[in-house]
């Protein structure tokens, strides 16, 4: 099979489900990845469910590029949208065999048996799947499973991908194989991503979108939205730090040099970001001894109250510690201190 381009269309969404008190619209430009983040029933999954046309609702409006899904007269079914959904879970057809579950998509939209097979055997190699090709989902693990099902959604070569909590499944040794695959496959793709994670949401979105009881709290670039975030869920669980410079010898070189754990895409000179949890961040009044590498003198700029815990913001940085520490370290506007993060809490990713 020869790659084709993607197809990659505008979706307009909006979503009135009065039964769950969700009302919110949206625009997703061609080939935009949104993630979507906010607390359990925020109404994440039922927005998804509004666009992929797994919930009927008749006060919902959802219209891919030209085409309308839904109106006072139209309704088109789930599988004839050309929106491929990756649900939590997986969901694949336990009778047929996993190269018959990423052929369905094809066959069903009329290519022939052996078409079907062809183009199934091209996703499988792409999600490094080939050689499970003649199991049934029963013999599957829960990460071949995901990858699998995100094969057979592609195959289908849908205009709009949607993908509910897709790494939320899997354990922490599956998670970054799966996390640079999506990586690679939503570029340049329509996406729209119920997400739980900040980070990911780092790596895989260019636009988030939080949510709130059913709406929409908080709408931006993602680098804006998780450094400087505006709504109450949002600064709760990102607010974090990034740093940008360039990629050198296996750490970041910037303002302050970074080492952390690297994903692919590095390149020696090239632009490069780190980015870490201010959990991460450990505050002393001292360089500890043993000179950890990411080891950054600051002055201390603001201490903002956040829930049962502290916000010290220094520049560019920022650290979550317990009020304990603050009147320990006796921290205060203008004090000097150390940033301590630990490489292995530092995500590194070409920019
Ligand atoms: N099947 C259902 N029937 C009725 N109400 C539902 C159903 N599923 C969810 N809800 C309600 O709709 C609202 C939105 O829930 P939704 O599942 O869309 O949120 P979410 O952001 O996806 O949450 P989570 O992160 O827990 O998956 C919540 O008030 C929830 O209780």
């Amino acid at each position: 099979m020869t790659a084709r381009p993607v197809r990659s269309e505008a979706v307009l969404v909006e979503a009135n489900v009065a039964a769950r008190d969700v009302a919110l619209a949206l625009r997703i430009e061609p080939g935009e990845t949104v993630a979507l983040l906010g607390p359990n029933g925020s109404g994440k999954s039922t927005l998804l469910g509004v666009i992929a046309g797994t919930l009927r609702d008749d006060s919902s409006r959802v219209a891919v590029g030209e085409r309308a899904l839904t109106g006072a007269t139209t309704w088109v079914a789930p599988h004839e949208r050309g929106i491929g959904l990756l649900a939590q879970d997986p969901l694949l057809f336990p009778h047929l065999s996993v190269l018959a579950n990423v052929g369905f998509g094809p066959r069903s939209e009329g290519a022939r048996r052996a078409a079907a097979a062809e183009a199934a055997r091209t996703w499988l190699a792409r999600v490094g799947c080939t050689d499970l090709a003649a199991r049934k989902p029963a013999q599957l693990s829960g990460g071949q499973a995901q990858r699998v099902a995100l094969a057979r959604a592609l195959a289908a070569e849908p205009a709009v991908l949607l993908l509910d909590e897709p790494l939320a499944a899997l354990d922490v040794d599956t998670r970054p194989a799966m996390r640079q695959l999506l990586r690679e496959v939503l570029r340049d793709r329509t996406a729209v991503i119920a997400i739980h994670d900040v980070l990911d949401a780092l790596l895989l979105a260019d636009r988030v979108v939080v949510l709130e009881s059913g709406r929409v709290v908080e709408d931006g670039p993602t680098a804006e939205v998780l450094t400087r975030p505006r709504s109450a869920f949002a600064a709760r669980v990102a607010g974090l730090n990034l740093l940008a410079g360039r990629w050198a010898s296996g750490v970041l070189v910037g303002e302050r040099s970074v080492a952390g754990r690297s994903h692919d895409g590095l390149v020696e000179g090239g632009e490069a970001v780190a980015a870490f949890r201010p959990s991460a961040v450990s505050v002393y009044r001292r360089a500890p001894d043993g000179s950890p590498r990411n080891a950054w003198p600051v002055t201390v700029d603001a201490l903002e109250p956040q829930g049962d815990q502290v916000r010290v913001r220094a520049g560019d940085l920022s650290a979550l510690v317990t009020p304990q520490a603050v009147a320990e370290l006796d921290l205060a506007p203008g004090a000097p201190a150390v940033f301590v993060v630990k490489a292995a809490e530092v995500e590194l990713y070409p920019r």
